[in-house]
């Protein structure tokens, strides 16, 4: 379903979205549900990758497809290679098959799992036989993705003599990491993370618990971009949040004071106002190597307010939902901007070029959809195959109507 979004501006009145539970929580804290029965879970995520981590887990079939859910594809791969006498084929969408899981397959097959490819060497659907672990301790590289080593974490507690991991490399995305061990000692599991060395110590059982899933960082950021793009005094409350985020996206509060956006916390609520810039940047020059999935949010906000950037740390983005650098520089260029991208870094020029009416192609990423999404705030615009949004926000389109986008199909 392709969207057309009319110029539009902010309602102010009715501007409280409720934004459900952090994908990236939602799904470790259901796998360990799974490994640990008395976990409550509240503010469970709605999206279609946890939908579809809760089915996998709750399935008893031996074809598990996981679509489009990276998270789902890396963590259910660690927790199907030690479900002893369980045989699963783990498959997922076109673009699952190309997303690389070797590190991860090779630290279990070291740990004593019996994984086979089904097609190509390297890459989904997976054969996996559950089998018992014959060591506890691995090396794997670390620079690829952070998903390998959360799940390896993730299953850690269960594994007979917990899990020592050496991380080779340069760490990225080390916030997802972090959030792993917060998740395992929240539940009373004895964790260290020292240089690059992570251990996890067995644990057999661990007390009831209630889990409440903080509502989703990168979900948010689209928000963050519309104050950006909206006049002053703009306001937007979102809920749940907390003080303290396990999610390293909430660096978005700092990030966007850079385009005069305050991030005010009001008992579980962020509330979002456009302010007067402190300074006026000439360019934005940011790593992202801890964030990489707001990435597509700040390039678009950039553009839009006419700002060059610099975006490095972005050596993950090429693996992701599609190759997000060159979708960036596609749709950018298509409505009137200049971009170059490098493997891990993204340079857009200054420009107030802003084409109406261009229809932006989505590449299967919600992600595309929505970074470009606030646009409308300064032209109108089409976005192809809107529907994508539900991997990570089913209700995005309908939210964005309520505080006064007008769209139509
Ligand atoms: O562990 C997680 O929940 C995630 C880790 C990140 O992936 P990488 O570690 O592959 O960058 C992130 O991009 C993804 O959306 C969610
Ligand atoms: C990269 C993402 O998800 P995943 O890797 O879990 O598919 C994302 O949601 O931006």
């Amino acid at each position: 379903m392709n969207i057309l979004l009319q110029q539009s501006t902010i309602n102010n009145l009715q501007s409280e979205i409720k934004i459900t539970g952090s994908k990236s929580e939602s799904n470790r804290l259901l796998l360990l549900q799974a490994l640990y029965s008395n976990i409550q879970i509240e503010n469970l995520s709605n999206s279609d990758d946890t939908r579809v981590m809760s089915q996998a887990l709750s399935s008893t079939s031996n074809i598990v497809d996981v679509h489009h859910a990276g998270t789902a594809m890396r963590f259910l791969t660690a927790y199907f290679a030690f479900q002893k006498g369980r045989e699963v084929v783990l498959t997922g969408s076109d673009r699952m098959k190309e997303r690389p899981i070797k590190i991860l397959v090779d630290a279990l097959r070291e740990l004593g799992a019996d994984i086979s490819y089904l097609e190509t060497e390297g890459f989904p659907p997976l054969k996996i036989n559950g089998t018992n672990p014959t060591k506890n301790k691995v090396t794997l590289q670390a620079n690829v993705s952070s998903q390998y080593i959360s799940a390896l974490l993730l299953i850690a507690p269960k594994l007979e003599n917990g899990l020592e991991l050496t991380l080779e490399g340069n760490i990225t995305s080390v916030p997802y990491i972090k959030m792993t061990l917060r998740l395992l000692e929240d539940l009373g599991i004895e964790t260290s993370f020292k240089d690059q060395t992570i251990k996890v110590k067995q644990q057999s059982a661990i007390n009831n618990q209630i889990a409440t899933v903080e509502s989703d960082w990168s979900s948010a950021s689209y928000f963050y971009s519309i104050i950006a793009l909206s006049k002053v005094g703009t306001k937007i409350t979102l809920s749940s949040y907390k003080a303290h985020s396990l999610q390293g996206d909430a660096v978005l509060a700092d990030i966007y004071l850079q385009f005069g956006v305050k991030t005010t916390f009001k008992t579980n609520r962020l509330v979002l106002q456009k302010v007067e810039k402190l300074n006026n940047l000439s360019i934005i020059e940011l790593d992202l190597s801890n964030s990489p999935d707001i990435a597509q949010t700040i390039t678009v906000t950039c553009f839009a307010l006419g700002l060059e950037c610099l975006l490095t740390g972005l050596h993950t983005l090429k693996i992701k939902e599609t190759d997000r650098l060159l979708a960036l520089k596609t749709e950018i260029e298509k409505l009137g901007g200049m971009v170059t991208i490098t493997t891990n870094s993204l340079h857009l020029k200054a420009s107030n070029n802003l084409k109406s009416q261009v229809a932006i192609a989505t590449y299967n990423d919600h992600r595309m959809a929505m970074a470009f999404a606030p646009l409308a705030l300064k032209t109108s615009l089409i976005i192809n195959d809107a529907e994508v949004v539900s991997k990570s926000y089913p209700g995005f389109w309908n939210d964005l109507k309520t505080i006064g986008f007008q769209i139509s199909q």
